[in-house]
């Protein structure tokens, strides 16, 4: 007997103890299998022309057996060689198995979670079948293999016979089990009816393009006998046919008013392995020109390995039924790599190779046409379902600010207006465009704050500042944030309301809406500011002036200051940004293009350790109404050097403390604190 891999015994472990309410996904997922395996050996006959096939007669069988409690999945697809058996059904084939290790320990056993985040295949027989037999014969093949194991230890794998090239997969069904302890018990038996067969194929598989053909037993009326006298009462016989159980035509080219959302839900999780419903189903179909037919979805949740290097987007290529490609990622941009669906165009060449699909024009077209529908509908969804949509923005809202990043903001007028931020006034997500309408007369710029903390940040002096002026603050708490918007530098606001430069304009208008015009809207350019780096341009002109004195009569306080703080700082200065008694003391800005939590992305990225990693010029702003500032110019006054070093050093190392930051050397700080006590 061969031993499984120890991910898989794990794996084979949840599925025969598994709880999961769902065990009759078997059916779909080994019948998935099988249509994987019909497509394959149809896509193969496209090109090696020794393979002829009648389309025809490509099809699945269901077929079940009560007395041996048997189900057997039939398909004359290309089959498996005896290495392949070994390969395909000894391990987890189609998940890296150091992912299911990490997901095993993370999820402690949670076979819900497992099972979705695997769509665990062929294994999920084992939750319904005591054992499993696969009768194989490769495409190609003389010979058969035989696959057979109870799903503890091992398997084994031995010569068998098959008539022609396909797979049998043979279940032997499971005793029913009793209910215990007032719980419900298990019911094996419903598999092994007909009606219970026939259900399952229809909810879960109706639109698999193969035909999946049961054996279903029929009534009719017996002829009436020639002989038959007046009180003759027609006869009935039960009679057996070959059936197609399921609709076939593919989903996607259904109108959407002809699929319930419940199918199209289905379709969803079965042919992309995932056991919630999506957020978002988009069906379209596209005449003239170009034709083909779309269906996409939104996940309602990210997939485990979405940001891993391993994760592949990409949507299913179809041309005229048959499939050409798993996954194409020329269909959809990078950022909207959550996508998954179908594209099916005639119009795409069938020899249609990797090397020549980034060139293929008609491809090139439908990807256009794609995103641009995708887009529509997420404005849609976060117009008209914003909880949804909030949902799917935290899922995914990431690739679209890398998608803003990686285009050098070229990509900001499309991608802008699905960013979401947490607004410090509001308290909850905005757009930016929300933003902006709610802004006071005369904000100039749209002000965002970065740090790993949203209640962090929200107390931070450069923040509480802004907000004390009456400017609402976007809360940034993703690495990409910050770096997003350097690439976006501005946004632009539609419809705001008009500003008029001089006062008879405005006047006029004023007038004029009072005669019952429309108000005036114009497009309004605003920059994106982070509170903590550069001049903000807050300052009333008191507060300029009172500032500008500040500086000029303490010329030499805060050039001690600097002296004493050496490199850490490019200057020390009156803060604009902190001008009430109330507020802090100090706070550290930047000057230049690198912030202090760009510096920490830097700083923790694979050149993190290496010398030239840009560096933040740190400004240490002092608030000269806060009465700290006046124990400096005491001390400056006294000419007691010793206590300003001291008092430099703490102040900066506190409003590093503020910001998230620990102080470069964490002991002299905690000496220095005892020392002033
Ligand atoms: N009926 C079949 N005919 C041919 N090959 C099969 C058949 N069933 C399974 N296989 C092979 O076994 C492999 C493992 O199947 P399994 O269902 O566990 O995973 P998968 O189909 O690759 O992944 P997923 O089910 O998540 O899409 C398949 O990739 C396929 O190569």
């Amino acid at each position: 007997m061969r031993q499984f891999k120890t991910e898989s015994k794990k794996l084979l472990d949840l599925m025969i103890n598994s709880i999961y309410t769902n065990k009759e996904i078997f059916l779909r997922e080994l019948i998935s299998n099988a249509s994987d395996a019909v497509d394959k050996l149809n896509f193969r006959s496209l090109y090696d022309e020794s393979i002829k096939l009648d389309e025809g007669d490509l099809a699945i069988r269901v077929a079940f057996d009560r007395d041996a409690r048997t189900i057997t999945i039939s398909d004359n697809g290309i089959g498996m060689t005896e290495e392949e058996l070994e390969r395909n059904l000894g391990t987890i084939a189609h998940s890296g198995s150091e992912e299911f290790k990490e997901a095993n320990a993370q999820s402690q056993g949670d076979a819900v979670d497992i099972i979705g985040q695997f769509g665990v295949g062929f294994y999920s027989a084992f939750m319904v079948a005591s054992k499993v037999r696969v009768v194989s014969r490769a495409y190609g093949e003389d010979a058969a293999h035989v696959w057979e194991s109870d799903g503890l230890e091992g398997y084994t794998i031995e010569p068998g016979e098959r008539a022609s090239h396909g797979t049998d997969v043979i279940l032997t069904v499971r005793d029913n089990e009793p209910g215990r302890d007032g719980e419900e018990g298990e019911s094996y038996d419903r598999y092994l009816s007909e009606w219970g067969l026939k259900d399952l194929i229809k909810r879960y598989s109706n639109y698999v393009r193969y035909p999946i053909q049961m054996m279903v037993t029929k009534s009719r009326q017996k002829p009436k006998p020639e002989d038959a006298g007046d009180d003759y009462k027609p006869e009935y016989e039960d009679y057996e046919e070959l059936e197609t159980i399921n609709s076939m035509t593919p989903i996607w080219k259904k109108h959407s008013s002809d699929v319930s959302e419940e199918d199209y839900n289905e379709f969803y999780k079965s042919t992309f392995h995932d056991y919630e419903d999506p957020a978002r189903t988009i069906s379209f179909h596209a005449e003239g020109a170009l034709e083909y037919d779309a269906l996409l979805f939104v996940p309602g949740r990210a997939p485990f390995d979405l940001y891993s290097k391993d994760y592949e987007k990409g949507l299913a290529l179809y041309s005229s039924n048959v499939m050409i490609m798993e996954k194409c990622a020329e269909l959809v941009p990078d950022y909207y790599n959550f996508v998954r669906g179908v594209v099916d165009s005639a119009d795409v060449s069938l020899n249609i190779s990797r090397e020549t699909l980034q060139h293929d024009r008609q491809l090139r077209a439908i990807a256009r046409r794609v995103e641009k529908k995708i887009t529509s509908e997420l404005e849609d969804m976060r117009d008209n379902n914003r909880e949804v949509y909030e949902k799917f923005f935290e899922n995914f809202g990431r690739g679209i600010k890398f998608g803003i990043y990686n285009s050098y903001g070229s990509k900001a007028s499309e991608l802008g207006d699905l960013l979401l931020f947490w607004s410090a006034k509001e308290q909850k997500m905005v757009t930016l465009a929300e933003y902006a309408k709610a802004m006071p007369e005369g904000q100039k710029a749209i002000y965002y704050a970065v740090g790993d903390d949203r209640e962090r940040l929200a107390k931070m002096p450069v923040v509480t500042g802004v907000l004390a002026r009456g400017y609402d603050v976007l809360l940034c708490t993703q690495d990409v944030d910050e770096f997003t918007f350097q690439a976006m530098r501005e946004y632009v606001a539609r419809d705001m309301p008009k500003v008029y430069e001089d006062d008879a304009a405005r006047e006029a208008a004023q007038k004029a809406q009072a005669d019952g015009a429309e108000p005036e809207v114009e497009d309004r350019r605003l920059e994106l500011k982070n509170v903590a780096t550069g001049d903000l341009d807050l300052a009333t002109d008191d507060e300029k002036k009172d500032a500008e004195e500040a500086t000029k009569e303490h010329e030499d306080l805060f050039g001690a200051l600097k002296e004493a703080l050496g490199d850490k700082v490019e200057k020390v200065a009156v803060s604009s940004r902190l001008v009430n008694e109330g507020e802090a003391p100090a706070c550290i800005t930047t000057e230049g293009p690198v912030s202090l939590e760009m510096e920490k992305v830097f700083k923790q990225g694979p050149e993190g350790g290496m010398p030239g990693v840009p560096q933040a010029q740190r400004v240490l702003e002092l608030n000269a109404k806060h009465p700290v500032f006046q124990k400096l110019v005491a001390a400056q006054d006294a000419g007691d050097s010793d206590k300003l070093k001291l008092y430099a050093g703490l102040l900066y190392d506190q409003a590093l403390l503020v910001e998230g930051m620990l102080p470069e050397d964490p002991v002299a700080f905690a000496q220095n604190v005892c020392e002033l006590m």
